[in-house]
């Protein structure tokens, strides 16, 4: 499904730059469910950034389905993503001046699916999020951890061939970060691929393979326990 090659990334500082990802080789087969995993600051946010093709500011090449997302422009990228990818993000980026209910409807106007089929989408999502008295409060009326619940529905509402989270559950209760493990395991299941960055060990059980990043650099991959990760410096 993904082929990532020598991706790189980095951000100015000052007068200089620093490298927050370096020469990332990675290749994700349709229906896994990987768990990048790593320190603080290591770089798996930026990976993911990549992955859910939100970023365009790296070097290498990236295949997406068999297409070159590295000779795509911002609006094609933007195009696959809509199609294809779910994405949770660690700060939620709900759209403030829109409703739960609105927030979690909008990766379904991007698809060709009629508007009473939506609204059943929408009503099912909310009752399975138990959220559905919140449905016409705007994120700023909502607890972090309910701004993540809507996060993540917004995310899973249109099935997305690739799902990719960011600390998912990270300000949720146990119980519910259960839960929310116990979804995505259905829709690994059901064929989505999941790529998710946790500090949580549980959580990384729920997956099949562990991608550790430190320092910007793949250090170890549970798929690739000979692969050699050398660490070059630049
Ligand atoms: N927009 C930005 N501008 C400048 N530097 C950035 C930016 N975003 C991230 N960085 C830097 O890139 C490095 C990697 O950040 P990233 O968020 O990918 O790490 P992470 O492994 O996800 O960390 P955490 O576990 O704390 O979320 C960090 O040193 C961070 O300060």
């Amino acid at each position: 499904m993904i082929q990532l090659r020598n991706i790189e990334r980095s951000y100015k500082a000052g007068v200089g730059q620093t490298w927050v990802l370096r020469r990332i080789q990675l290749d994700i087969r349709e229906g896994e469910f990987i768990t990048i995993m790593g320190p603080s600051g290591a770089g798996k946010s930026s990976l993911l950034n990549v992955l859910a093709l939100l970023d365009d500011q790296w070097l290498g090449e990236y295949w997406f389905r068999e297409q070159a997302v590295h000779t795509m422009n911002r609006k094609q990228r933007a195009e696959v993503a809509k199609q294809y990818t779910g994405m949770v993000f660690q700060s939620y980026h709900l759209l403030d001046d829109l409703t739960v209910a609105e927030n979690i409807d909008l990766p379904l106007s991007y698809k060709n699916i009629s508007r009473s089929e939506r609204q059943a989408m929408v009503a099912d999502t909310l009752d399975r999020f138990n959220i559905v008295g919140k449905k016409d409060l705007f994120p700023s009326q909502l607890s972090g951890g309910q701004q993540q619940l809507v996060g993540i529905a917004r995310a899973v509402i249109h099935k997305p061939a690739l799902l990719l989270a960011d600390e998912p559950t990270g300000n949720l209760h146990s119980t519910q970060a259960k839960e929310i493990m116990e979804l995505f395991r259905e829709l690994n299941q059901q064929g989505t691929t999941i790529v998710q960055v946790t500090h949580s060990e549980a959580n990384a059980a729920y997956g099949s393979r562990v991608i550790e990043v430190r320092d910007g650099w793949m250090t170890r991959d549970t798929a690739n326990p000979d692969m050699e990760m050398t660490k070059v410096d630049a």
